[in-house]
């Protein structure tokens, strides 16, 4: 990085409620040379199986996000001002064909990593991990799969649809995108279909660090087992909001009782420092669902955080 990065407006000069409705008041991505990072918004929910309203979730984070001060103490570095991030707006997704809508996502992410930007996606429904994961795997191999979720999102169909919220990692496991030796699954929780469902995901590879661990062994012990697992990979760090507990989450598609708080989540993000993340997504935020911004703030949090981390390079 050879500039000074611009980063958010000034807080002490104007005021949080205004600005631009940019990520955290940062400057939109015409508006800078190049971006080291480039957050994007993906605003599609076709792919739902429950509730639908994640279409509207890149808007609702942004808003939630002006609040994020420039200086992360945790992991003592400034996210905005180490490298250059920007907005790059939303992507233009059609509503009313899964199959373009995943095609768009595919060439809108792909056009905006070409230049070795990193990909920070706001979603958006989980479908859209799929295109990311197409996109981000053309540039480097098979990549190391970082998902916190609720749900293992490795069924096979819903009502024979093979590309859905409840699949991607089921296609892209198909596709040979991931490196099935080193990803994982943290905050799974709550019923399934049958037992066959882990037993389906377990024969892909993935590994699991359950809701239920994070009672037992606590965040710490979370973090050494990721870090174990990803070693020096190329990961993408996949979070559906909903693997928080509705009560730090509400704003979301496919609700389960007994999740990550959200003190939790931010912990095990940050646990991912020094580790060779490529690529994000939050996805499933749903804010007609939402109340007081509990969920837009969550995952404008999630998103500081990995910018935390990747401001660590
Ligand atoms: N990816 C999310 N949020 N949910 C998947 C749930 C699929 C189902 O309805 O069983
Ligand atoms: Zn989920
Ligand atoms: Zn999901």
């Amino acid at each position: 990085m050879s500039q000074t990065p611009i980063g958010p407006v000034d807080a002490t000069t104007v005021p949080r409620y205004g600005g631009p409705a940019t990520f955290a008041r940062l400057p939109r991505l015409d508006e800078v040379s190049r971006a080291d990072v480039t957050i994007v918004g993906l605003p599609f929910d076709s792919g739902v199986s429950y509730r639908p309203g994640a279409r509207f979730g890149p808007g609702h984070i942004r808003a939630a996000s002006k609040l994020l001060r420039p200086y992360h103490p945790g992991l003592a570095v400034h996210p905005f001002g180490a490298q250059q991030v920007a907005d790059a707006g939303d992507l233009g997704l059609n509503p009313f064909d899964i199959a373009e809508a995943v095609a768009q996502t595919e060439q809108g992410l792909r056009a905006l990593g070409e230049d070795g930007s990193t990909l920070l996606a706001l979603g958006g429904d989980h479908t859209l991990a799929l295109p990311a994961l197409r996109a981000l795997a053309t540039l480097h191999g098979p990549l190391a799969v970082v998902h916190f979720d609720a749900h293992l999102d490795t069924w096979d169909t819903y009502f024979g649809a093979p590309v859905t919220h409840g699949t991607p990692f089921r296609r892209a496991s198909e596709e040979g995108l991931i490196d099935l030796e080193r990803s994982l699954h943290l905050g799974i929780r709550g019923p399934l279909y049958s037992a066959r469902d882990l037993d389906d995901d377990q024969a892909l590879g993935f590994h699991i660090i359950r809701a239920d661990d994070y009672e037992t062994d606590g965040t710490a012990r979370a973090v050494e087992r990721l870090r174990r697992r990803v070693e020096d990979a190329p990961i993408y760090v996949s979070v559906d909001i909903d693997v928080l507990d509705p009560a730090h989450a509400p704003g979301t598609g496919t609700p389960e009782a007994g999740g990550l708080t959200s003190r939790e989540l931010l912990t095990t993000l940050r646990g991912l420092t020094g580790l060779n993340v490529v690529g994000a997504d939050i996805v499933e935020v749903a804010p007609a669902y939402d109340h007081a911004e509990i969920t837009g703030i969550a995952a404008a949090h999630v998103a500081y955080e990995i910018l935390a981390v990747l401001a660590g390079r």
